[in-house]
């Protein structure tokens, strides 16, 4: 299927989107545009609803109703034209522990649909970004957490797409290892398209342009960084206001 690209079409244009399991509404109609430069941070409480919501958007998990677009491709009816425009970082990333990090990386590029002989040179790239020069003949499952993590991130952007999700990528890693990969993810937001889900409010600040907040399901704010500082809003006290009981969603200030 061919599509035409335009600087104006989102590389993520998300409308609607529902997640029922049984009678349960795990993710309500919820909605995105996200363009390349764009770095948004998903905040909520614990089952709110956001690794629901990522599923959906990589195609992982169907959506009740709604519909996702990657780079214009319908992500339902063209699963695998979109997901080569999509870059995952799962809450639990599927680590194939007997395997060196250059089997895995190298692996994880066939699935992406990479050609072989662009494979040498994007290997070398990302394992330069990810620092993982030192470890690509070891066995992933004798590596550090942190290291784990790099190798996680490395098979989410080793074919360079528009696209990037990533569940909690913090998650478990000591302050050293957190700024390396803020960094990181600051560097990919200039020529990428990201959404990443966290519970730490100062690194939305530290690195996002964008923020969602949501509760019980539901988008309850969708702002810009910047609007919400020139307002003098603080996102801490927002996010105790937003998730404390049933309240409407607040009016955009993107
Ligand atoms: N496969 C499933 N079957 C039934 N319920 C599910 C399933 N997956 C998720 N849920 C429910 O959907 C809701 C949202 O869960 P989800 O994991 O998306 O939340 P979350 O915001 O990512 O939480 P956390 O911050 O704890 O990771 C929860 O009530 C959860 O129990």
């Amino acid at each position: 299927m061919a599509v035409i690209e335009t600087s104006a079409m989102p590389a993520m244009a998300v409308h609607n989107l529902s997640r029922r399991f049984g009678r349960h509404n795990a993710v309500h109609e919820y909605s995105l545009q996200l363009h390349r430069g764009d770095i948004l941070g998903l905040l909520g409480p614990n089952g709110a609803g956001k690794s629901t919501t990522m599923r959906m958007l990589t195609g992982n998990l169907a959506p009740s109703s709604g519909s996702v677009r990657i780079c214009g491709v319908d992500l339902v009816a063209y699963p695998l034209e979109a997901k080569r425009y999509i870059g995952y970082l799962p809450e639990m990333p599927p680590l194939y522990r007997e395997l060196t990090v250059d089997e895995y990386l190298r692996f994880a590029a066939r699935l992406h649909g990479m050609d072989s002989a662009a494979l040498p040179a994007a290997l070398d790239e990302v394992k330069q970004r990810c620092e993982l020069n030192a470890v690509g003949k070891r066995l992933i499952g004798v590596l550090s957490k942190g290291f784990q993590q790099r190798v996680a991130l490395a098979q989410a952007i080793i074919h360079q797409p528009e696209v990037i999700v990533m569940d909690e990528p913090t998650a478990g890693l000591d302050p050293n290892q957190i700024q390396h990969v803020r960094a990181l993810i600051r560097e990919l937001g200039r020529s990428h398209a990201i959404i990443f889900s966290t519970h730490a409010l100062s690194e939305v600040e530290a690195v996002c342009s964008h923020v969602q907040i949501m509760h019980h399901g539901r988008l309850v704010l969708d702002a810009g960084l910047g609007a919400l500082k020139q307002q003098s809003e603080n996102l801490e006290t927002l996010f105790g206001q937003l998730t404390m009981g049933d309240r409407p969603m607040r009016e955009a200030t993107r």
